[in-house]
């Protein structure tokens, strides 16, 4: 027989704003379902108002979590708290417990608690979670799903500090120079999307990833709730953080749909999720886990290798064909001057890829190149459409395009590869031309990122008030220069219509 005694003080003075408080008694160890229990309270003991009104009840005994309910403003009190169990083996214990916010009716359900993180205001105990909630908040980019919408999604894009690093100093012409580019870029991106039936099917097909996912958790045994976050466009990442937030998440798995980390991709969306979460209280008392890459899972490597061997059965000599892998470019200056470990992470992806494909007995020639580049800066070499050309210059007769940076279609895959690029390679003499499809739902990558979720779990902590802004700012010599040629280009970009028009050529 295991027997326990706590006595725990709690002070909830500090906290006028939560008007409710629950307290119950979870059970961590080897023990099983409530019938298996066994556990007793023999004796409670509470001094305070809430004692008067709420633990009254004899109803202490033998369940997995014993609960209390505190209405209204009593702020104060001890509990002390006498148990036994005798089927139960060893450390089976008492933890102390969870303040609900805002519950005005306790119903026979209480799953969406809190985690409490006040742990100053316990006297011996640690504050523990009776049942928890668990969220995961899949992070992607978000398209436009209209015509309409192509300007101010680039907008939002082009007036992201991740996308157009400007010098702290110049940050305050972001918004005017993201409305120039947006209005500038515009007729050029709706073309595209108007090639793919009117808009993006980003949003749409992360859903179905979404609820992919939570099914595969489900199987897993794990509840959880899956948010979707989208950086540029709808649900936007503060509508997502709104939802979990009312939903009484408890704990958080952040997942980036990147399978590489970038600065400009999950980097931007992890940066602006850790500035909502400074500003909330919850969330500074939300244990969070982010995942920043991935792309090195065995399960995504073999999802992909699948793909792959898949899409090369449907060529009339398999052995001949070129896997010519396409990432999403990023400017130079992000690698070599920002440290973004992209490029490095693409190079690995791609060679764990091509070794799962060798291991099978696939032994084909690859090529990685990078394509999507826009404005008038040094993008990631070597260029897609650069290398499609010589490709067929050099007689390649038959490849095959991996968009590997991305794990649903989009814009990128329906428009720029297979019709740019295809039309582009075709006519550089390649004669057979093939796509892998993009991941979306497939079984086996949404069975992987679930794992992944799963892994995840236990590493969760408190990330908020850890996350401090930083200056990218810390050479002065630099930044006097960026500042000096950053005014002058300021100047005659907003000024002059007719350097608005060569600029206007640089981007389309
Ligand atoms: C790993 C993926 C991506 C990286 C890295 C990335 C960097 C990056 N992108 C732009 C500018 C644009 N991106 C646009 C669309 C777009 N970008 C990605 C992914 C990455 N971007 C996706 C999945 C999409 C498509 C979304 C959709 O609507 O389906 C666009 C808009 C389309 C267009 O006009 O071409 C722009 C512009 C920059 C500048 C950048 C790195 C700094
Ligand atoms: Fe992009």
């Amino acid at each position: 027989m295991t027997h326990y005694a706590n006595t725990i003080d709690f002070d909830f003075s500090r906290h006028s704003s939560l008007s409710n408080l629950l307290i119950s008694f979870p059970v961590a160890g080897s023990c099983q379902g409530m019938d298996a229990l066994g556990i007793r309270v023999s004796h409670t003991k509470l001094s305070g108002l809430c004692h008067r009104r709420t633990f009254s009840s004899p109803a202490l005994v033998c369940s997995r979590k014993n609960v209390f309910l505190c209405n209204g403003s009593d702020r104060q009190f001890s509990l002390h708290l006498n148990a036994s169990s005798d089927k139960c083996k060893a450390n089976v214990k008492p933890h102390f417990q969870l303040p609900v916010q805002e519950r005005q009716v306790f119903g026979k359900a209480f799953y969406s608690a809190r985690e409490y993180t006040f742990e100053e205001n316990f006297v011996g105990v640690r504050s523990n979670t009776v049942q928890e909630k668990i969220g995961v908040l899949l992070l992607n980019l978000g398209g436009p799903e209209r015509l309409h919408d192509v300007q101010p999604f680039l907008f939002n894009l082009f007036a992201d500090p991740d996308i157009i690093r400007l010098p702290r100093l110049f940050r305050f012409l972001q918004r005017p120079l993201a409305q120039l580019i947006s209005v500038v870029r515009a007729p050029k991106s709706k073309e595209g999307y108007a090639a793919i039936g009117g808009g993006s099917p980003l949003r749409r097909i992360t859903d179905e990833q979404a609820f992919a996912l939570k099914e595969a958790l489900k199987e897993k045994k794990l509840d959880a709730n899956v948010y979707v976050a989208m950086r540029y466009w709808h649900p936007f990442t503060e509508e997502a953080i709104h939802q979990l937030k009312k939903d009484n998440i408890t704990k958080l798995v952040v997942l980036p749909l990147y399978p590489q980390f970038s600065i400009s991709t999950s980097g931007s969306s992890i940066r602006l999720l850790m500035r909502i979460f400074r500003e909330d209280a919850y969330f500074e008392r939300l244990p969070v886990s982010i995942i920043e890459s991935w792309y090195q899972r065995e399960g995504y490597i073999k999802s992909m290798a699948n793909l792959i061997e898949n899409e090369l059965s449907n060529f009339a000599k398999p052995d001949e064909v070129m896997i010519f892998f396409s990432a999403h470019g990023v400017p130079v200056s992000y690698v070599e001057d920002a440290g973004d470990p992209y490029r490095d992470q693409m190079e690995d992806c791609v060679s764990l890829i091509m070794d799962e494909l060798k291991s099978r007995g696939v032994g084909n020639t690859h090529t990685l190149a990078y394509q999507s580049r826009v404005g008038p800066v040094q993008w990631l070499k070597p260029y897609t459409d650069k290398v499609l050309v010589e490709l067929g210059q050099q007689g390649v007769k038959s490849l095959l395009a991996v968009p590997i940076s991305f794990v649903s279609e989009h814009i990128e895959t329906l428009e720029e590869i297979d019709m740019e690029y295809k039309h582009l390679a075709l006519e550089s003499g390649i004669e057979n031309w093939g796509r892998v499809p993009a991941l979306g739902c497939t079984s086996s990558f949404i069975s992987d990122l679930a794992d992944a979720v799963i892994e995840a779990l236990p590493t969760a902590s408190l990330v908020a008030s850890a996350a401090e802004e930083t200056s990218r700012e810390t050479d002065p010599v630099q930044y006097a220069i960026n500042l000096f040629f950053g005014s002058i280009l300021a100047f005659v970009l907003l000024l002059s219509p007719r350097l608005i028009s060569a600029f206007r050529n640089f981007l389309v």
